[in-house]
């Protein structure tokens, strides 16, 4: 028997990316003609570690897509918290700039709690400030963080029901397990996050109509842990030999899931994508 074809289960973060970034563009292109403002970005990257990198370089030329003036701050690895600290508030001053970005992880000796709570949180484009987190836990989302915010957004363009499901979380960290459990509460979903000290992980994920997962865990998640036609998002990303492994098993589960994202092309674009609509929701309001 012929191999069966799931490409209609793909969910296709490239192309919905796209759209994003061409509803960004035509909101720039309309701030410039109207107010005469070109939203600014400002990365901020220590150090020199190459995935890194890559990924300020994956949002710079978004920027460069959209319209949106980018600045690259790079400063070295022996950068101390005051010089930090210092640039970002030179950053938080500058009218030409309405996002700022710090890239993480931060180098071993700079703490990246108090470097994120001096952004303003105007400003703050990755939506991680102390502020906008309690924003998006009182049902208040603003700048929140863009993976999870991406996630929302392909569910709504694939009509995915959130109410009154059981969406499960795998994964608790501050950047996607916590802020995508608030985003999901706010939309009535049946919300559990799971994580590594869970007991019986696999009770919660074969329960799960949509299943988020994040932990940078290799193929994690196999076919026999999900139920038949769960929505399923693969925010893990695993560098190995030169190619990008996600969290999810995909070859096999998606032979279960009704929808799916893939790694590359899944969610990876779209956080790119949603961190343009938030310099342009920053330059709007200024
Ligand atoms: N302050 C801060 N904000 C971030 O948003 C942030 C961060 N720090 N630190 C690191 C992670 C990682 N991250 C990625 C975004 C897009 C892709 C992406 O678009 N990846 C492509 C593949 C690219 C490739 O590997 O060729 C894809 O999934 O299709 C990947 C990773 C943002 N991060």
């Amino acid at each position: 028997m012929a191999e069966e074809n799931y490409d209609s289960r793909k969910i296709d973060g490239r192309s919905l990316s796209k759209k994003v970034e061409e509803q960004v563009k035509q909101g720039v292109d309309k701030l410039k003609a109207e107010k005469g403002v070109i939203p600014g970005l400002a990365t901020i990257l220590v150090g020199e570690d190459p995935a890194s990198k890559m990924y300020v370089r994956l949002k710079h030329k978004a920027c460069e897509r959209v319209g949106i003036h980018a600045e690259d701050h790079n400063m070295p690895e022996s950068t101390t918290q005051e010089e930090l600290m210092l640039r970002i508030q030179e950053l938080n001053a500058r009218k030409d700039i309405h996002g700022i970005l710090l890239q993480l992880p931060l180098p071993e000796h700079l703490d990246d709690k108090s470097a994120m709570l001096a952004i303003d949180p105007a400003k703050d484009a990755d939506g991680f400030h102390p502020y906008n987190m309690g924003k998006l836990l009182i049902g208040d989302e603003g700048l929140v963080p863009c993976t999870p915010k991406g996630v929302i957004r392909a569910l709504e363009e694939y009509n995915v029901e959130i109410q009154g499901k059981h969406a499960v979380i795998v994964g608790h960290s501050n950047v996607v397990g916590k802020p995508m459990a608030a985003m999901l509460i706010n939309r009535n979903a049946t919300v559990s996050v799971c994580h590594v000290f869970t007991d019986d992980l696999t009770k919660f994920t074969l329960d799960a109509d949509i299943l988020v997962v994040g932990t940078g865990v290799m193929h994690l998640i196999k076919a026999d842990m999900v139920k038949e036609g769960a929505v399923i998002f693969d925010v893990g990303i695993t560098e190995k030999e030169g190619k990008v492994y996600g969290d999810v098993d995909f070859d096999n589960v998606v032979k279960k899931a009704s929808l799916i994202t893939p790694v590359p092309g899944g969610v990876g674009p779209m956080t790119i994508a949603i961190l343009m609509e938030h310099v342009l929701m920053s330059a709007s309001n200024c």
